[in-house]
């Protein structure tokens, strides 16, 4: 029995002393090895906050105080201390916890996260509420320096900071966001590492005036003046410029410095930030050394710190990483885009040949997006890599920054379709609604690797105007070749549409039909903008019924439009429309979602043999 398992309250944790402290956090990162190596999961950034978490945990009630971490990919000590260290064997699976906070599974976790930036606007909602309720709790926002790269995080501060609300913003600054962090903020926080002299002399005066009779006095009396020697001597944070309290910096890994620095600011009645510095990755050397690598991992063998090789087949990002390269030394007007995905989208092969024309904003969607607008109108051809579930964050700048002046900007749109174990939060299945709506926007949707690389090089050489490429996590099914015509498989009973990496299904779908007596006609989509109707319509008219098949919501999904213009047509004949529904899609294997969605190969088959029991 560890002391670990032992720690089943809050009051358990509280009762524990230094020594006990230190070995339950050596106990928590082993735990949190040898379970993500099982998993897979978001581990680096977890082994970074354990001391932090504790200390969080004991210092504040999370069940009734709000804690908003950012993105939340970090909230794995907060989960294992919060009673759900038993259900870790199952994260991110199917029904199992999920990898980031959710408030179905625990009072504890009071909001969705997923997306950066956005905590320190939902602690201050969290906190005018509760002035407005006249209520007493507290409300704290742990944001990581990547996080910080983000515009919202700006929104929120400008205005948290005005707003006198009491609020606890704690900086966990370890020098990354995925790869190593980016920008003016990263040079600023870098800085203050450095000057740690800033909250010494904050201590060493309160330790001095705490000795001289009526010292309380003094220093509430001579607070101000300090402030100023202390401006003058150090210079002001960009965190005090904005209204906040600054502490810190502080070491994040000494928890008695850290619940001691906690506690402070815990009675502090207005806006404070507390800078904590981490290291990515700690105690674990694989990830102390490759904190990018173990940001976000499969499996792996926790002896030797690595995923295993064999097995690993290239994927479509592989492809995307390739082929832009390749693009970029034949074409010297190309320039890469990435919001802080360098690795993850697999720019960083023409990081690495072409410095210059790549950049990397940080978490900046919409930012990157008006860039290469501005990229676009003075010559450039800009491909801005970006996964489909943080372009969501973009729609504007795509609409008024690209689309309305016709530009040449290619979008790389990587994780379309269910990504699997991040989850709802994660999943890329509104871009088919929102890419569409952008008028202008082609939409292209390769099916496989080979597929992707010829779609984007005449997206990127011949083509004009906004074009978006969009491609799923992972590798190849079993289609791996470039389609010449949309019709992959003739057939005369009903005729099964779709589009991208789908097609696996749908082809699996028809044998198990054929299995069945009917024979299906499979139409595979190159483009869901333009939509070639012409060809669905003429397959209609000689199959008489038609199943569509789409993974993505189905407010705006192809099918919709489809059976429109086939109706526009005067192409009649029952139909099915197969998509995800109106609703958001939890974590799991992909495969597992197939079947929830009733998107898997036999539940295709089976709508198409009900839709094949009505008149055509
Ligand atoms: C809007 C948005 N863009 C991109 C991401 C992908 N992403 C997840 S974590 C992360 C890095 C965050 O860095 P930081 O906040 O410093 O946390 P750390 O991993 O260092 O603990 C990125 C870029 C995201 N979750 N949300
Ligand atoms: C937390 C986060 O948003 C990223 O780390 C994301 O999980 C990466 O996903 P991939 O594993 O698909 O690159
Ligand atoms: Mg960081």
């Amino acid at each position: 029995m560890t002391l670990l398992d032992t720690i089943n309250s809050r009051e358990a944790l509280c009762a524990l002393n230094d020594a006990q402290l230190r070995q339950l956090c050596d106990e928590i990162r082993q735990f949190l090895v040898l379970n993500v190596a099982r998993t897979g999961g978001h581990l680096a950034s977890n082994l970074g906050v354990v001391e932090l978490s504790v200390a969080l945990e004991r210092v504040f009630d999370t069940s009734r105080d709000r804690l908003l971490f950012d993105v939340g990919h970090q909230s794995y000590v907060h989960k294992i201390l919060t009673g759900r260290r038993d259900e870790f064997r199952t994260l991110r699976m199917f029904g199992g916890l999920a990898g980031f906070p959710k408030p179905s599974e625990s009072v504890t976790d009071p909001f969705v996260a997923g997306h950066a930036s956005s905590s320190v606007s939902t602690a201050l909602g969290m906190a005018r509420t509760r002035t407005l309720q006249h209520e007493d709790y507290h409300v704290v926002a742990l944001m990581g320096d990547g996080a910080m790269t983000g515009g919202l995080a700006y929104e929120a501060m400008n205005d948290a900071g005005e707003s006198s609300e009491q609020l606890i913003v704690i900086l966990n600054d370890n020098g990354m966001s995925i790869t190593p962090n980016v920008g003016g903020i990263a040079q600023h926080l870098a800085l203050i590492r450095t000057r740690p002299g800033y909250y010494r002399i904050k201590k060493a005066y309160r330790a001095v005036t705490a000795k001289v009779p009526g010292g309380k006095c003094l220093y509430r009396l001579t607070h101000r003046l300090k402030e100023h020697w202390k401006r003058m001597l150090f210079g002001t944070t960009f965190f005090e410029e904005m209204g906040f309290e600054y502490y810190g910096p502080v070491d994040g890994h000494d928890l008695k410095r850290l619940e001691y620095m906690l506690r402070l600011v815990k009675d502090r009645r207005h806006p404070v930030l507390l800078h904590v510095i981490t290291q990515k990755g700690k105690g674990y050397a694989p990830a102390e050394e490759n904190p990018d690598v173990f940001h976000g991992i499969g499996h792996f063998d926790p002896e030797k710190g690595m995923e295993p090789r064999c097995g690993h087949l290239p994927t479509f990002s592989d492809t995307f990483s390739e082929t832009i390269d390749a693009l970029g030394a034949q074409e010297p007007r190309i320039c890469a885009i990435t919001a802080a995905m360098l690795r993850g989208t697999g720019l960083d092969a023409f990081a690495a040949h072409y410095p210059e024309r790549c950049f990397d904003v940080g978490i900046a969607e919409g930012h990157a997006v008006s860039m290469a607008g501005g990229l676009a109108k003075q010559g450039m051809i800009p491909v801005v890599a970006i996964y489909s579930t943080f372009l969501q964050r973009a729609y504007d700048m795509l609409l008024q920054d690209v689309a309305m002046l016709g530009l040449h900007v290619v979008f790389a749109v990587d994780r379309a379709g269910l990504v699997g174990g991040d989850g709802e939060t994660h999943h890329g299945v509104f871009d088919v609604n929102y890419l569409r709506s952008v008028p202008g926007m082609q939409v292209l949707c390769p099916a496989s690797q080979a597929e992707l690389g010829q779609m984007l090089r005449r997206a990127v050489l011949e083509m004009t105007g906004p074009v978006a490429v969009r491609y799923p996590r992972g590798c190849d099914g079993a289609f791996t070749g470039i389609a010449e015509q949309p019709c992959l498989r003739e057939g005369s009973d009903i005729t099964l549409v779709t589009y991208g990496t789908l097609v696996n299904e749908v082809l699996a779908a028809a044998k198990l039909l054929e299995a069945r007596g009917i024979s299906a006609e499979v139409l595979k989509l190159p483009s869901i903008k333009p939509l070639d109707v012409r060809t669905v319509a003429a397959s209609m008219r000689k199959t008489g019924r038609l199943l569509v098949a789409e993974e993505a919501v189905c407010i705006g999904c192809v099918g919709k439009e489809l059976l429109a213009s086939l109706r526009a047509r005067g192409v009649g004949g029952p139909v099915r429309l197969c998509n995800l529904g109106d609703r958001f899609i939890p974590h799991g294997a992909v495969p597992e979602l197939y079947r929830l969605a009733g998107l898997d190969a036999k539940s295709l088959a089976d709508a198409a043999w009900e839709v094949c029991q009505n008149e055509a």
